[in-house]
């Protein structure tokens, strides 16, 4: 469970981070979003305990960052940005550096290490680390961040310059240990892979949280954000019947008519399933379009 209580860092006459308090739950997978200089960094730099507060505390299943850095150290994996790792040294003997750092005893080393691995698809990879994709090394660094087998994960930026490859298997990665029942914090101003993780997110402008919700519930209000239009994808078990409403501008439908992509100039998706339900066709999907999304979280960013 990751804790943060009334959290201000200042510099000079930066309010980086400014009174902010946040609760994460265990097992929740929390997306951190802002556009750049919003005080992610700063704000998981405290957590990692990496940098003082100017006030308020971080704590880490109930222990203050601050004062028990070592007991919240082995509770915690984090993975910067940019991780460094030996160029020469393969990806299991990188691990294996990291994890007699950690203390991890002799008899459960090479076992963690395999499990990892595998887990993040670099199982029987001679290759030395130097030679890797960016993608491999980002998949590496989380390998790394959890090689403590920490209760939080934390992860700077994970989709930061990946191929599309890359950020598919981020996910599937990042779900796997979600099912895990660890507490996961990803910072990210890649809004649509964060809505794809998270449970729940968090906007961060200028130190502050200016929203905290599920996706869904930051997004539905999307009309009152000002965008002209929106696009709405639905997917339904069986051919839907037209759909007809008053704030429809054009209907695509594709696939034997399971999947329409709906340009409207409201969010209509309740009257979506309603119809849908009416003509008995069951809804597999009635969701906003993440790029239309993106740009209406933005436009909220940007006052
Ligand atoms: N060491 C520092 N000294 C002075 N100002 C800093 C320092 N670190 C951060 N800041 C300032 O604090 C604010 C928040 O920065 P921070 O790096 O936390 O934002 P961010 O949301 O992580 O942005 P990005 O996505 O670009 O990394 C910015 O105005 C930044 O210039």
């Amino acid at each position: 469970m990751i804790e943060l209580k009334n959290l201000v860092k200042t510099y000079g006459d930066t309010n980086a981070v400014d009174n902010l308090s946040l609760r994460i739950e265990k097992g929740e997978v929390f997306g951190l979003l802002g556009p750049n200089g919003a005080g992610k960094s700063t704000t998981i730099l405290m957590l990692c305990g990496l940098i003082q507060p100017t006030s308020g505390e971080c704590l880490i299943d109930g222990i203050e960052v601050s004062k028990n850095p070592i007991e919240v150290k082995r509770r915690l994996g984090y993975m910067p940005e940019d991780v460094g790792f030996y160029p020469n040294l393969s990806a299991g003997r990188n691990l294996d550096f990291f994890a007699k750092l950690n203390d991890i005893p002799d008899t459960e080393r090479k076992e963690r290490i395999e499990v990892l691995l595998r887990l993040v698809g670099l199982s029987g990879v001679e290759k030395k680390v130097g030679g890797y994709s960016k993608g491999m090394r980002q998949r590496l660094g989380i390998a790394k961040a959890l090689v403590n087998d920490p209760d939080v994960v934390i992860l700077d930026e994970p989709t930061a310059n990946l191929d599309p490859q890359g950020v598919s298997d981020y996910r599937r990665i990042i779900r796997n240990i979600a099912g895990s029942g660890k507490t996961i914090l990803v910072s990210s101003h890649i809004l649509s892979e964060v809505s794809k993780v998270c449970s729940r997110v968090g906007i961060m402008q200028k130190g502050k949280l200016v929203r905290d919700g599920s996706w869904d519930e930051i997004t539905r209000n999307l009309d009152l954000l000002g965008l002209p239009e929106i696009i709405i994808n639905v997917e339904t078990e069986s051919g839907m019947p037209e759909l007809i409403h008053e704030d429809i501008i054009r209907v695509d439908y594709f696939a034997e008519r399971t999947k329409a992509r709906i340009s409207a100039s409201k969010d209509i998706r309740a009257d979506i399933g309603r119809t849908l339900y009416k003509s008995g066709t069951f809804p597999k999907e009635i969701c906003l379009d993440a790029v239309t999304t993106e740009d209406a979280v933005l436009s909220y960013y940007n006052g």
